[in-house]
């Protein structure tokens, strides 16, 4: 057995093997938030090769790879497979104390039971090796979300994406749900490059022709109610903070038909407008029974020339410092005070933001639903060990970790559910850890053991309510 990734990883004391392998280890994985291709797994696609599955799509390992100067041919560009295998090989050694190193080696070693450190020595060995399965039925998508035990899979799509695949699986044998999260920011954010003929696909979507504001609340209607049909019961937006600006819906009606008509608009009619077709969305959600997510915070797209190249989500992103609470309790507030604010899980890319949001979901946790408003587990830059112990000591210190929904992957690749493993091994070894000090009783290790199960998979089992097939 490896030295290193091995049965007791990460797990320093005896209370927290126990409380891994007994009560946390063989849960199954719920998935609720990624943004894998669901036609990938309806079509059960076989992949060419570890490249084709492991690095295309990864901007954590292209962000890494470009740090360490490897050329953009061998990242995203023309390289070949083989050859982007062995630059990746060449940057792991170097990605000690990134996550990448982590993750790296248990997917290695989950999926593929090799537990040698991969390097430029042994890039050769192990392309060859984890090539040769992956392009094999043993390794097909679905078999793939089959060996980590994921009881469900939530995808991420646009208004205006077919949810065909989704309805494929939901008629088929494939044990594994496979649902989808409504994702409409491109409809928000008013002021982005091609918003309106963005909003003419909308429309043709949704059999709407989207002349006025209010056919444009009557579109994502519309899609709400085919994603609905369809099983999804969560949304997700994207911002780098909640809008919530004093507005009157004739100033929104004025500012929408200004934008229709190719007219000019200003930041602050366009941050009126966000306010207010949020806020109709939310309160859609919440007559839905949908949960809602937001992932506040991230400064996308800071390199224009490679943004121009590459676009959106491949690497050019970074840890914004906008300001959240008061935005965000307003916006809470509004919901609420009308009766319409629906569960919520909120995440921030500014681990500066930790305690704001860890706090922030007491204002409107009203007894009403277990866990109703969540602070969400370490995202994007901050999923690796010290984020998550961060995001859990803030929510533990000032929530109930014992409420928490747990992990998520947010990834693009379908060998990224060790991420839940590695949670989980991180959430048993915090508590293992204060029993092993007298801070936790060691007489309770059954009922810390539940909240252990909990977080790993009741508690998203039991706040989400996906159908089970
Ligand atoms: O939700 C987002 O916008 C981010 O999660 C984004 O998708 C990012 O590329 C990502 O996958 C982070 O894990």
């Amino acid at each position: 057995m490896s030295t290193f990734i091995n049965d007791n990883f990460l797990l320093e004391n005896k209370y927290a093997e126990e409380l891994y392998h007994n009560y946390s280890k063989n849960q199954p994985i719920i998935d609720y938030h990624n943004h894998l291709n669901p036609q990938f797994i309806a079509e059960d696609k076989i992949f060419n090769n570890i490249t084709d599955v492991w690095i295309k799509g990864d901007h954590y390992k292209w962000r890494a790879m470009r740090t360490l100067g490897i050329n953009e041919q061998f990242v995203t560009g023309n390289g070949s497979d083989k050859d982007k295998f062995l630059n990746w090989a060449k940057t792991v050694p170097y990605t000690m104390r990134n996550p990448l190193y982590h993750w790296t080696h248990l997917e290695l070693a989950r999926y593929f039971d090799i537990t040698d450190l991969l390097n430029e020595k042994s890039a050769e060995r192990i392309y060859e090796e984890t090539s040769a399965k992956v392009n094999s039925a043993e390794y097909s998508t679905r078999n793939l979300l089959r060996k980590v035990n994921a009881e469900l899979v939530c995808t991420t799509e646009d208004p205006i994406d077919s949810l065909d695949f989704h309805e494929q699986l939901a008629k088929s044998d494939f044990k594994t749900t496979v649902s989808t999260a409504f994702r409409p920011d491109k409809a928000i954010l008013i002021a982005n490059d091609g918003y309106n003929e963005y909003l003419d696909v909308l429309g043709q979507k949704a059999s709407i022709e989207i002349n006025t504001y209010a056919d444009l609340q009557a579109a994502l209607r519309n899609r709400i109610e085919y994603f609905n049909a369809n099983g999804c019961q969560l949304c997700d937006h994207g911002l780098d903070q909640i809008y919530f600006e004093n507005y009157t819906e004739s100033e929104v009606v004025a500012i929408f038909k200004k934008k229709r008509e190719n007219q000019a608009i200003s930041n602050e009619e366009a941050l009126k407008f966000q306010s207010a077709i949020l806020v109709f969305l939310c309160e859609t959600y919440h007559e839905f029974g949908w949960v809602q997510q937001f992932h506040l915070g991230a400064l996308r797209n800071n390199n224009a020339r490679m943004h121009r190249i590459l676009g959106p989500d491949t690497g050019w992103d970074s840890i914004g410092d906008y300001p959240q609470a008061q935005k965000l309790s307003a916006f809470l507030n509004a919901l609420d005070s009308k009766d319409k604010l629906t569960k919520t899980i909120i995440y921030n890319l500014n681990p500066a933001d930790n305690e704001v949001m860890a706090t922030m979901i007491g204002n409107f946790n009203d007894g009403s639903v277990r866990g109703k408003v969540q602070f969400g587990s370490g995202w994007w830059f901050l999923d690796q060990k010290d984020g998550m112990i961060k995001q859990l000591n803030a929510l533990s210190n000032m929530s109930l970790i014992s409420c928490f929904v747990g992990m998520l992957t947010d990834s693009r690749s379908f060998l990224s559910f060790p991420r839940h493993e590695y949670f989980r091994r991180i959430v048993c070894n915090l508590l293992g850890d204060e029993i092993k000090r007298g801070e936790l009783p060691a007489s309770e290790m059954e009922w810390i053991g539940k909240m252990v199960s909990d977080i790993s998979y009741g508690n998203a089992k039991e706040y989400f309510k996906f159908p089970v097939k």
